[in-house]
C-alpha cells in the first residue's frame, strides 16, 4: 500500500474504550504480569483492537495504555486530596476497575497504592520499556496545591520521538521541534522559574493545575502521534514515488521489447501451445486498429486533451497458435491473492465498503458485499439508507450494515469509517436520488484524498456521467460499466454518438478521456484498459443474465484490488494493478455464472452464482 490511512494521531474516547477493554482482559493482564518484555503482548492486543476496527500499531497501544496509566495515577493521587480528580480523568473508572481487579488477582500491587513503578509492564530499558508510570510522588504536590514537579518537561517515551512538555507553561505548540523546546526547558534558570510559577498558579486551585496537567500530557500525546502520522505519510509518499519511477521504467522496457519482438516469442508465463481459445486471456494490442502510435492518436477526439500519462505499450495477441506474442494474466492475479496464514489477524485481507442501498434496491449491495466476503475480505461494510438497512441485515448476519446514507451528516458518518477501509465499492443500488449521489460524491472525495482504490459500479456510474471530474485523473479507480453505462460514459465525455465497431478502442478512448481510469467493460468479453494495455477476458460464461451478476463483480473487485495494490511490483511483473484486479473478479464472475449455469441452467439467479465462488476461486486460482 502507498498509503496508509489507518493511522490517526488522535484516540477517540471509542478507540480508548476499547483498547481499555482489551487491555483489562485477563489473559493480557496475566501476560503482562512480571513479563519484562511485552512486545508480542501488545502485538495480540493491537490484532485485537484491529479485530474491533481499529487500526493501530503494538506501540501506539502500548504508548496509550502508559499515558492513561500515568493520568490514572495523577487523578487518584490528586483525589486522596480533595476527592474531585476522578471527574477529570474520563477513563479514571475503567482503569480503577482494571487495576483493582489486577491487585485483587494478586497482580502487580504496586499498581494500587500508586507509589511504584509498575510490576508487570516494567522497564528493561528497550523499546518495550513502554509503561512505567511516572506517577507524581506525595512530594510533588505541596500544601499549597502545587506540582513541585511541573517544571520538569514530561516525556513521552517513545524513541525517536521524544516531546516534551514544560507543564505549566501553557504553551505546547506542535511545530516546535522536540529537541528545542527541550533545550528552552533545560536552560530555564531554575530557582526564579521555580519562584515565577509559584506565583503564576498560586492563584490557581489545584484541581485547575491537575486539569491543565493532564491537558497537556494529553497535548503532548497528541503531538507524538502527530509527528508519527507524519513520518508515515513521507514514507508513504517516498514509495510511491519509487513505484512510478519503476512503472515508468517497466513500460519503457515493454515498448522496447515490442519493438525488438519476433514472431517465435512466446510468454514465458503460457505457453500458447498450451492455451484454450476459450478461456485463455490475452492481452490485446494496444493499438488493435492497426497503424501507428499516430493514427491511433489522431484518430481519438478526447474530451481531455491531455496525452496518456506514460507510452502505450505496442503488444500483438492471439488467441490460438501462431506467430504471436502472448502473456497470460492469470499467474498474476495468483500472485496477488494472500496467503491462508495463522500469523494472520481478522481485517488484514480485506476491508471493504460499498456505497449503496436504497429503498428500492437492496439487493445489489447485499450481492457486492457479500462477494467481497466470500472471496476472502475479512469484514464488509454496507452504507444504505435506513430503510434499507434492515432489509440488507435480514439477508445476512455477516454483514455490516450503517444506516447513514440519507442522513444529514452522511459523509461525516461514512467518512469516520474511511481509514479502516482498503476498498470502496460505490453505486451498486444506490438509486438515483440527488441527495443519495451528492453522498456519495462526496465521499468519493475523501476516499481519493486517503488513496482508496474504488470500484464505481451501476448508478455511481450515473453520477460519473454526470461529473466525470469526480473520478478523472484517480489511477486507483476502476469503473465496471454494462454496455448501457459505457454508452452514457463515453458520449457524456465525447459529445458524440458510440461508434461501437470496435469496442476495444473506444473503451480505450474513453480510459484516456477519463485520465487514464481504468475502465472494465462488461459484455460477451470483458474489455479491461487503463488506456496503456487492453485486456480482454473471455473465460467462457453462460447465456444466463440475470440481474446482480455485475454486483458479483463489482464486490469481488473492491477485494481484488486491495489485494493487487498490496502486493509488490513483482507479483504483478510490473502491470497496472487495477488490470491485474480488473481481470481477476472478470473470470471469477464468469467461472460462477458458467458453474452455476450447469447446475441450475434457465434458472440460475446470481444467489446461485454466489454459492459457486468458492469453487470457481479454487478451480482458476488454487490449482
Ligand atoms: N436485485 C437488485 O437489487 C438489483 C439492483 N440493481 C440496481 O438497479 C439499479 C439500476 O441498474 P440498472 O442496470 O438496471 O440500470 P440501467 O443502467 O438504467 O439499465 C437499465 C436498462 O438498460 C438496458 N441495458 C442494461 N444492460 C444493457 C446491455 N448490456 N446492453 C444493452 N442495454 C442494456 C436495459 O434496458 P432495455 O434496453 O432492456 O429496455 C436495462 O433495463 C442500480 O442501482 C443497480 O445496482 C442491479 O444491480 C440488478 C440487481
Ligand atoms: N454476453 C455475455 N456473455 C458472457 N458473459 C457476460 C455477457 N454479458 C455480461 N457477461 C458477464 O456478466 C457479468 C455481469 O455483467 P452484466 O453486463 O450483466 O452487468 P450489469 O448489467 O452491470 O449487472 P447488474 O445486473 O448487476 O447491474 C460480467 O462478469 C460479464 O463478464
Amino acid at each position: 500500500m502507498l498509503v496508509n490511512p489507518t493511522r490517526g494521531y488522535h484516540w477517540s474516547d471509542a478507540e480508548t474504550r476499547a483498547l481499555l477493554t482489551i487491555w483489562g482482559e485477563h489473559d493480557v493482564q496475566t501476560a503482562l504480569d512480571g513479563n519484562f518484555r511485552n512486545s508480542h503482548v501488545y502485538r495480540d492486543v493491537a490484532g485485537r483492537l484491529g479485530d474491533m476496527g481499529y487500526d493501530r500499531t503494538p506501540d501506539q497501544c502500548r504508548v496509550r495504555v502508559k499515558s492513561l496509566k500515568r493520568q490514572y495515577f495523577q487523578a487518584k493521587k490528586a483525589s486522596k486530596k480533595n476527592g474531585h480528580f476522578a471527574k477529570i480523568f474520563r477513563f479514571y473508572k475503567d482503569m480503577e476497575r482494571i487495576l483493582s481487579s489486577r491487585s485483587s488477582a494478586g497482580l502487580d500491587a504496586h499498581d494500587m497504592d500508586g507509589m511504584g513503578a509498575e510490576g508487570d509492564e516494567t522497564l528493561d530499558g528497550t523499546e518495550e520499556d513502554g509503561e512505567s508510570v511516572d506517577q507524581p510522588h506525595e512530594s510533588d504536590v505541596d500544601a499549597a496545591g502545587e506540582c513541585s514537579n511541573m517544571e520538569y518537561p514530561v516525556k513521552i517515551e517513545y524513541p525517536p520521538y521524544p516531546i516534551p512538555v514544560t507543564v505549566g507553561s501553557c504553551s505546547n505548540a506542535p511545530d516546535v521541534p522536540a529537541k528545542q523546546s527541550e533545550e528552552q526547558t533545560s536552560t530555564m534558570p531554575s530557582s526564579s522559574g521555580s519562584r515565577r510559577h509559584k506565583k503564576r498558579f498560586a492563584n490557581l486551585s489545584l484541581e485547575k493545575l491537575m486539569e491543565k496537567f493532564l491537558e497537556q500530557s494529553l497535548e503532548a500525546e497528541e503531538n507524538f502521534y502527530r509527528l508519527e502520522e507524519q513520518r508515515l505519510q513521507a514514507e508513504d509518499l517516498r514509495r510511491e514515488t519509487e513505484h512510478t519511477r519503476e512503472m515508468h521504467m517497466l513500460q519503457m522496457l515493454g515498448q522496447m521489447f515490442a519493438g525488438l519482438s519476433t514472431p517465435t516469442v512466446t510468454s514465458s508465463t503460457a505457453p500458447q501451445s498450451t492455451r484454450n481459445s476459450k478461456t485463455a486471456p490475452s492481452v490485446t494490442h494496444a493499438r488493435p486498429y492497426g497503424g501507428s502510435q499516430s493514427l491511433q492518436t489522431s484518430q481519438v477526439d478526447y474530451a481531455n486533451p491531455s496525452p496518456p500519462a506514460a507510452p502505450v505499450i505496442e503488444r500483438t495477441y492471439s488467441l490460438g497458435g501462431g506467430a504471436h506474442r502472448s502473456m497470460d494474466i492469470l499467474p498474476l492475479v495468483k500472485n496477488i491473492i494472500p496467503p491462508l496464514t495463522s500469523k494472520k489477524h481478522k481485517g488484514q485481507d480485506g476491508r471493504i465498503g460499498v456505497i449503496g442501498g436504497c429503498q428500492e434496491y437492496t439487493g445489489a449491495p447485499y450481492f457486492a458485499a457479500i462477494s467481497a466476503l466470500k472471496i476472502g475480505a475479512d469484514l464488509s461494510h454496507v452504507f444504505c439508507t435506513k430503510d434499507a438497512a434492515t432489509v440488507i441485515k435480514s439477508y445476512s448476519p455477516e454483514l455490516i450494515v450503517h444506516p447513514v446514507l440519507d442522513r444529514p451528516n452522511a459523509v461525516e458518518e461514512i467518512e469516520k469509517w474511511l481509514p479502516r477501509l482498503h476498498c470502496l465499492v460505490v453505486g451498486p443500488g444506490l438509486g438515483r436520488e440527488d441527495k443519495l449521489l451528492n453522498n456519495a460524491k462526496e465521499v468519493i472525495e475523501k476516499s481519493k484524498s486517503r488513496g482508496i482504490p474504488i470500484v464505481i459500479d451501476a448508478d455511481g456510474l450515473w453520477l460519473v456521467s454526470k461529473e466525470p471530474s469526480v473520478i478523472q485523473g484517480y489511477q486507483r479507480a476502476i469503473l465496471t460499466p454494462n454496455f448501457m453505462e459505457f454508452t452514457r460514459l463515453y458520449e457524456a465525455m465525447h459529445h458524440q454518438a458510440l461508434d461501437s465497431t470496435d469496442l476495444r478502442v473506444t473503451v480505450q478512448q474513453l480510459s484516456i478521456a477519463l485520465g487514464n481510469v481504468t475502465l472494465l467493460l462488461k459484455g460477451e468479453e470483458d474489455i479491461i484498459t487503463d488506456g496503456n494495455q487492453v485486456l480482454t477476458c473471455s473465460q467462457e460464461g453462460s447465456g444466463r443474465r440475470c440481474g446482480g451478476q455485475g454486483d458479483l463483480l463489482s464486490g469481488s473487485l473492491g477485494v481484488f484490488s486491495h489485494w493487487a495494490f498490496s502486493s509488490s511490483l513483482n507479483a504483478t511483473e510490473g502491470m497496472n494493478p487495477t488490470l491485474v484486479a480488473a481481470f481477476g473478479a472478470s473470470s471469477l464472475t464468469r467461472q460462477c455464472n458458467n458453474q452455476a449455469f450447469h447446475k441450475y441452467g434457465r434458472a440460475t439467479t446470481t444467489t446461485d452464482m454466489i454459492q459457486e465462488i468458492c469453487a470457481a476461486f479454487m478451480k482458476l486460482f488454487e490449482t
